[in-house]
């Protein structure tokens, strides 16, 4: 693992804000780190880039202890939290040439970053003069200047439009091709589900699901839609044999679904009963959807 936490708590006063988190954050990943706003995330990324002291529990990364081995840790990581450190009367290239002089990283690096990331023609460009989307990407060259191994980006999605969006998600899967592993934090799923391989889901500080995205896609159960103008009446004959109903709306109901022949046999039942059935099909939950119930239902 690149990142383990064991019991990571952290409070602000009374109000315990991390709870028990134990991540688990694989090699070569792309580690989606999911809640709403407040959930914890950015106090979390905090205490991975020991900026905040570790409540309880602990942190392993690169399977060594972090208090213990601050430096040499740290010096492997590249973060972009909040908003990215870049003077605005430099161009970005000079922004990256200040760094690459501070790390004693050569020029042939900042010209490999600035094309990794898609800036080699605004390189001459003041960055105040850069977009929200060209900063963020600016921000991320900076990070991975001194080619760390692990990249801890938070929400660097925030406030971008949806091709600044795209730009980011692309950047990342290159940034994962050259054997990093990514961390990064968003409110949204529809933002990371598209790219990462992992993701963490927090609600509350405490962690809700942890697993792969296709994990996730597996608790997704299917459902059988059934479009109908009597739902009421329509639920009570399904109810009467036997049939579970999840979702009584106006217009449609929803079925766990077990198989095809399951969906024949509800259509002939209810259009045999008088039910007019305008349409039926299997569905999946779509994701965001997912997401709101595991973290609005089981806190
Ligand atoms: N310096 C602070 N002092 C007191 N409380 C804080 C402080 N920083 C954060 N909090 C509280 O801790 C909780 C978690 O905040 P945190 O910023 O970690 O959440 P988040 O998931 O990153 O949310 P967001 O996406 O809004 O940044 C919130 O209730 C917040 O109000």
């Amino acid at each position: 693992m690149v990142i383990q936490t064991n019991g990571l708590s952290f409070s602000f006063g009374d109000q315990q804000v991390v709870k028990s988190l134990s991540l688990e954050v694989p090699a070569g990943s792309i580690y989606g780190f999911l809640g709403p706003n407040g959930a914890g995330k950015t106090t979390t990324i905090k205490m991975l880039l020991n900026l905040l002291k570790t409540g309880e529990g602990s942190i392993h990364i690169f399977d060594k202890e972090l208090n213990s081995n601050r430096i040499g840790i740290l010096k492997q990581i590249g973060s972009l939290i909040e908003q990215p450190a870049i003077y605005h009367h430099l161009t970005g290239k000079e922004n990256l040439m200040n760094r690459a002089m501070l790390l004693q990283v050569k020029e042939q690096r900042v010209d490999d970053m600035l094309k990794l990331v898609q800036l080699t023609a605004a390189a001459g460009k003041k960055a105040g003069q850069y977009s929200l989307g060209m900063k963020q990407r600016l921000g991320i060259a900076l990070a991975l200047l001194n080619d760390p191994k692990l990249l801890i980006l938070d929400e660097p999605t925030n406030g971008l439009d949806p091709n600044g969006i795209i730009e980011i998600r692309e950047l990342m899967l290159r940034i994962v091709k050259e054997g990093k592993t990514v961390f990064v934090s968003s409110h949204l799923l529809s933002e990371v589900e598209k790219m990462a391989t992992h993701v963490g889901i927090i609600n509350h500080g405490k962690m809700m699901f942890q697993g792969t995205i296709g994990d996730l896609q597996n608790i997704n159960q299917p459902q059988v839609y059934i479009e109908t103008d009597n739902t009421v009446d329509a639920a009570n004959l399904l109810k009467r044999h036997n049939l579970e109903v999840s979702e009584i709306a106006n217009d449609h109901l929803l079925i766990p679904f077990t198989s095809k022949q399951q969906i024949s046999e509800m259509n002939a039942l209810l259009v045999q009963n008088g039910i007019t059935v305008f349409g039926i099909n299997k569905q999946h939950k779509d994701l965001e959807r997912l997401f709101l119930d595991i973290t609005t239902n089981r806190n």
